[in-house]
C-alpha cells in the first residue's frame, strides 16, 4: 500500500509505503521522503499510529514554530538544510544544543546527502553563543549535562562525515562562533550598513569567562597562532571585512537580496526559513554545499579525518577534566558576579533600544 500525504508546515508530499510493516523505520522513512522530522514527537507515535492517521487526514508531525531546529533536505543535490530556531537569538540552552546533534545525526542518516548547511532562521542573529541564563546560578545537575551537549555539538560538526557550511546572516559571538568555525566553510553577511554591521569572535574575555582550551585550540587552528592568541585575550569581535581579512570567514557577502527567490532554494528550504530564498548568503552556501557534495564523499571524508581527527581525539580524553574545569570556573563567586554584571548590561541595553 502507498499514500502520500499533504504536509501543512512544506508544500513536499510525503510518500508512505507500506507504513504499518515498517514500524521500526518509520522516523527513518519520514526523513527519506524530505519531511523534516521532529524526535520527539516521531518517536512517540508508532509506525501504525503514523499511518492510520495518514489516510484519514493531513499529517502533522510538527510545528515548525515551536521547533528549536527545523531541516530539511534536497536529495536531487545531495544538500540538506539545518537551521537553529530558538528566538529571540538562538542562543544555546541544553535543549537547543540536544537538537543541533539529534538533527545533524538524522541528516547524515540520508545516504543522498553530502552537504548540510547550518544556518539561522533570525536574519541578523546567526547565534548569541551560550544562552548565559544557564550559566547564572546554575543546578549541580544540569550544569555538567549543559557542558557536555555543548562539547557534543562540537564533535558531531567538526568530525561531521558531511561537508557543513555556515551561512552566518548576522552576529556569532563566543559559542555561536564556534558553531561557524566547527564548519568546513564560513559565509557572512556583510551587514546592512556601518551601523549594523553584525560581528564574530570569541569575546568570551569580556564576560570574564575565558574560552575553554578546546575553542581557543579552534580559532588558533583557523587563523594563526599570534592573531588567534591576541583575539582571545581581547575578546575580539570582528566585523565582517576584518573577520575576512583575519580568516575567520571565507567569504563575505555585501550584495543585498534580489526580488527573485531562488528555485533550488524553495525546495531546500525549510518553511521557517522560505523568506531567504532570495538571500544572497543563503545562495552562495548552497552553491559552497552543492560543491562540495560533488567531490567523491570517501575521499572528502578522508581528507577531513587527516585535518581533524587528532584535534578530536584530544577532545574526546580529555571532555571529563574539561567538564569539570567549566563547572568549577563558572560556579566561582567572582565569575558568577561578572556574568550578572553583564546579564544586567545585556537587558539594560535591550531596554534601552526597546523604548
Ligand atoms: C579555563 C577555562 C575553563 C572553562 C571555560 C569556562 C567558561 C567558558 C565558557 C564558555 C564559552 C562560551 C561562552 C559563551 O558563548 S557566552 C555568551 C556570549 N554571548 C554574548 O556575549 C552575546 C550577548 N548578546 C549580544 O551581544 C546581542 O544580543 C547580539 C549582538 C547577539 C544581538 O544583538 P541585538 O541588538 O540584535 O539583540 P538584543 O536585543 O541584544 O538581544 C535580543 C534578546 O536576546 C537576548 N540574548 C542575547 N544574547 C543572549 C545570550 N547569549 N543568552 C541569553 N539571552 C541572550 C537579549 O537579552 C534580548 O532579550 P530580550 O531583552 O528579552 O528581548
Amino acid at each position: 500500500m502507498s499514500s502520500t500525504v499533504d504536509s501543512p508546515i512544506s508544500s513536499s508530499k510525503i510518500q508512505i509505503h507500506q507504513l504499518d510493516r515498517l514500524a521500526p523505520r518509520s522516523a527513518f522513512l519520514l526523513f527519506y521522503a524530505g519531511h523534516p522530522p521532529h524526535q520527539t514527537m516521531i518517536s512517540s507515535l508508532s509506525a501504525r499510529h503514523i499511518a492510520r492517521i495518514a489516510r484519514q487526514q493531513p499529517l502533522r508531525l510538527f510545528s515548525s514554530q515551536d521547533s528549536l531546529v527545523v531541516t530539511n533536505v534536497h536529495e536531487e543535490s545531495g544538500v540538506a538544510v539545518l537551521a537553529m530556531n530558538r528566538p529571540p537569538a538562538n542562543s544555546l540552552s541544553l535543549e537547543l544544543n540536544e537538537a543541533i546533534s539529534t538533527s545533524l545525526k538524522q541528516i547524515e542518516s540520508n545516504p543522498k546527502i553530502q552537504s548540510v548547511i547550518l544556518a539561522s532562521s533570525n536574519p541578523t542573529i546567526f547565534s548569541a553563543g551560550l544562552d548565559i541564563t544557564e550559566l547564572i546560578s546554575p543546578s549541580d545537575e544540569r550544569l555538567p549535562k549543559f557542558w557536555n551537549s555543548l562539547q557534543q555539538v562540537y564533535i558531531d560538526l567538526y568530525g561531521s562525515r558531511l561537508a557543513t557550511v555556515a551561512a552566518i546572516q548576522g552576529h556569532a559571538p563566543a559559542a555561536g562562533c564556534m558553531l561557524a568555525l566547527a564548519c568546513d566553510y564560513r559565509i557572512m553577511h556583510g551587514g546592512h550598513g556601518e551601523e549594523h554591521l553584525p560581528t564574530i569572535g570569541f569575546n568570551e574575555t569580556q564576560l570574564g569567562i575565558a574560552a575553554p582550551p578546546w575553542m581557543g585550540q579552534l580559532m588558533v587552528r583557523t587563523i594563526g597562532f599570534r592573531p588567534a592568541e591576541r583575539a582571545l585575550a581581547l575578546g575580539t569581535l570582528f566585523p565582517p571585512s576584518e573577520a575576512l581579512n583575519a580568516g575567520v570567514v571565507d567569504d563575505v557577502i555585501t550584495e543585498q537580496s534580489s526580488s527573485e527567490s531562488n528555485e533550488v532554494l524553495k525546495a531546500l528550504l525549510p518553511e521557517a526559513l522560505q523568506s531567504q530564498t532570495s538571500n544572497p548568503v543563503m545562495i552562495k552556501a548552497y552553491e559552497e554545499a552543492a560543491c562540495y557534495a560533488k567531490i567523491p564523499p570517501q575521499a572528502r571524508v578522508a581528507s577531513k579525518l587527516v585535518t581533524r581527527s587528532e584535534s578530536l581525539k584530544e577532545m574526546q580524553m580529555t571532555r571529563e577534566d574539561d567538564t569539570q574545569h567549566f563547572c568549577g570556573f563558572i560556579t566561582h563567586e567572582v565569575v558568577q558576579k561578572n556574568l550578572m554584571k553583564y546579564v544586567e548590561k545585556m537587558k539594560q541595553r535591550g531596554k534601552a533600544k526597546k523604548s
